[in-house]
């Protein structure tokens, strides 16, 4: 998905790329399914590391003693990256500093739970895509346009949103794969090999 919104903002936009990060979240998630966040970390780290020039992995988030929501995980990079006194982002040649652009890179089906009750606060989601701004990956099975224009938050922000049509669709999902480990499939060619290695390695997934 990172690869497919590179594209698409070099195509469509004038901001330039400087790097994309994953942030796995932290074992208070308690989603079902999901491995402990140091292997998340890890398989992130091996799918990058050697073959990205410009994909990483922040563990910040993963390692906080408590669930961090996204707005919040958004204000730990903009203070990262751009700092609080005004000397942070990207030194100009004139001295000056002038801030990076952070956004949040979503699936659509991910976007869609924004109107699911009780799930985003709307304060949250005005600082989401109002303050920072999202790209947001079309899924198969969600209708991105139609839930952006439904949607008063996306819509009032709408200039801030940036909905990236796959050109080649890729349906893959973490959980058919966690599927496919426990039922003794294959899973050859849907993961980098250095993360398939690593999965049977530490026995991941195999009992859920
Ligand atoms: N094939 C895909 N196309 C578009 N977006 C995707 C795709 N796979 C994952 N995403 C997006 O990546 C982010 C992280 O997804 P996650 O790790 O929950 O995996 P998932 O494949 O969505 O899981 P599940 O199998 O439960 O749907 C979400 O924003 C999700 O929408
Ligand atoms: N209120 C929130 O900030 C909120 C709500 C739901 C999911 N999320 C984030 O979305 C990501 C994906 O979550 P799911 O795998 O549950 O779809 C996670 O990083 C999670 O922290 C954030």
């Amino acid at each position: 998905m990172f690869e497919m919104a590179r594209d698409y903002v070099m195509e469509n936009t004038n901001f330039e790329i400087l790097g994309g990060y994953f942030s796995p979240v932290s074992d208070f998630y308690q989603k079902q399914g999901l491995a402990e966040a140091r292997h998340r970390v890890r398989m992130c780290e091996l799918a990058v590391q050697k073959s990205s020039t410009w994909l990483m992995v922040d563990s910040w988030e993963s390692l906080q003693s408590s669930y961090q929501r996204t707005a919040i995980v958004l204000d730990h990079f903009q203070n990262e990256l751009n700092g609080s006194d005004g000397e942070g982002g990207i030194r100009l040649s004139n001295g000056e500093y002038k801030p990076i652009k952070i956004m949040l890179l979503a699936g659509g089906d991910l976007v869609q739970s924004f109107a699911a009750p009780d799930v985003w606060a709307t304060a949250d989601l005005h600082h989401i895509i109002g303050k920072y701004g999202c790209l947001i990956l079309e899924r198969t099975g969600s209708d991105v346009y139609e839930f952006l224009l439904s949607h008063d938050v996306l819509y009032k922000h709408r200039h801030n949103v940036f909905v990236i049509k796959q050109l080649i669709y890729n349906d893959i999902s973490s959980t058919k794969i966690r599927l496919f480990i426990r039922r003794g499939m294959s899973i050859k060619y849907l993961l980098p090999a250095a993360v398939i290695d690593y999965i049977y390695e530490q026995r991941l997934y195999q009992n859920d």
